[in-house]
């Protein structure tokens, strides 16, 4: 007999299905809402196992809605082309052009790959942009800047980079009770008509917030937030990370992925989880496990 058929083997095998069970009661017909990081998604096969937990959501009786990223694939495309790629606060300064890439790879590409593997997992999902029936209108991102010398605020213009300033939830319900899973690019439509790039973090949390949704799970490549002796901090609320931006051990794209958290808590998102996208089924295991992993934020 293999050590899979032992009886010690399929015995803790029925206790990990027995230990799911109270979170799949507590959790049924509730939304999830999971953002896949552009650096979560280069290995094939993490890119299986992250759709067949998508598809194993679904089948337990959530509404797993997926937004997704691509950071680093825009930047391979701009690189390609010779456009020169600037961010500030985490966030791609978008001239016209860099929009134009930024929408082709995200509502393009990498959407329909991700529709292809929820497929390929047995899943049936409906990939969208925010412009798809005009469910995400966007209003342009307006950051400042004090000049520490002569502390003068001066205003930084990020061109089309846009934040969810209305959101039609009916688009993504629909989807969702027809048994489908929505896969979101982090697209948006201006008043104005223009295209806007938004940050996906943003994105999913303002998702996450317009459908009231119990968890945000924003997928990455690190364990969780680090803090400056690079320990994983367990759990955090709005003040604690006001504090770790303010003494600059958050920095880069982990600034808006926390803002997102801390806004979507704000807006009635029971809790978010910063998880690491490169462990194996990193989303089933905090679902439906005692085993926490990542940072859990809760207001
Ligand atoms: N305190 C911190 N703890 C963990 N990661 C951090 C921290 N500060 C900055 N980062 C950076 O944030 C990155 C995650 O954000 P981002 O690159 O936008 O990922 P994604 O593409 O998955 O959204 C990490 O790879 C890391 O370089
Ligand atoms: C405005 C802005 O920065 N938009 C992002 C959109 C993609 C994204 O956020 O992807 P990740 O989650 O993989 O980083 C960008 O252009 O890179």
């Amino acid at each position: 007999m293999t050590e899979e058929f032992s009886e010690t083997a399929m015995l803790q095998k029925a206790k990990t299905l027995t230990e799911a069970l109270p979170y799949m009661q507590r959790y049924a017909g509730k939304t999830f809402v999971v953002k896949y990081g552009g650096h979560a998604m280069g290995d094939p096969a993490l890119a299986r196992n992250f759709a067949e937990d998508v598809v194993l959501l679904k089948a337990v009786g959530i509404n797993p809605v997926v937004v997704h990223g691509g950071g680093p694939q825009i930047g391979a495309m701009l690189r390609q082309l010779g456009v020169e790629s600037e961010f500030i606060d985490g966030l791609r300064v978008t001239d016209a052009e860099t929009a134009k890439v930024a929408e082709m790879v995200l509502s393009g590409a990498i959407n329909k790959e991700i529709v292809g593997w929820i497929g390929q997992a047995g899943g049936r999902a409906v990939g969208l942009s925010g412009k798809d029936g005009g469910f995400v209108r966007a209003a342009k991102v307006r950051r400042t800047a004090r000049d520490p010398d002569s502390n003068i605020e001066r205003i930084l213009d990020l061109g089309f980079v846009g934040e969810p300033e209305a959101i039609d939830r009916r688009v993504i319900d629909t989807v969702s009770a027809a048994g489908m899973i929505p896969v979101v690019a982090p697209i948006g439509v201006g008043a104005d008509g223009h295209t806007y790039n938004i940050n996906a973090d943003t994105m999913a949390g303002a998702i996450a917030g317009a459908l009231e949704a119990a968890r945000l799970f924003l997928l990455t490549d690190v364990p969780g937030v680090l803090d400056k002796d690079k320990q994983l901090l367990t759990d955090l609320d709005p003040a604690a990370i006001a504090r770790l931006r303010d003494d600059g051990t958050i920095t880069g794209g982990m600034i808006p992925k926390l803002e997102t958290c801390v806004s979507a808590v704000e807006a009635g998102v029971d809790a978010a989880v910063i998880l690491d996208g490169r462990v194996p089924h990193a989303m089933l295991l905090e679902i439906f496990t005692t085993r926490g992993a990542g940072t859990l934020v809760r207001e």
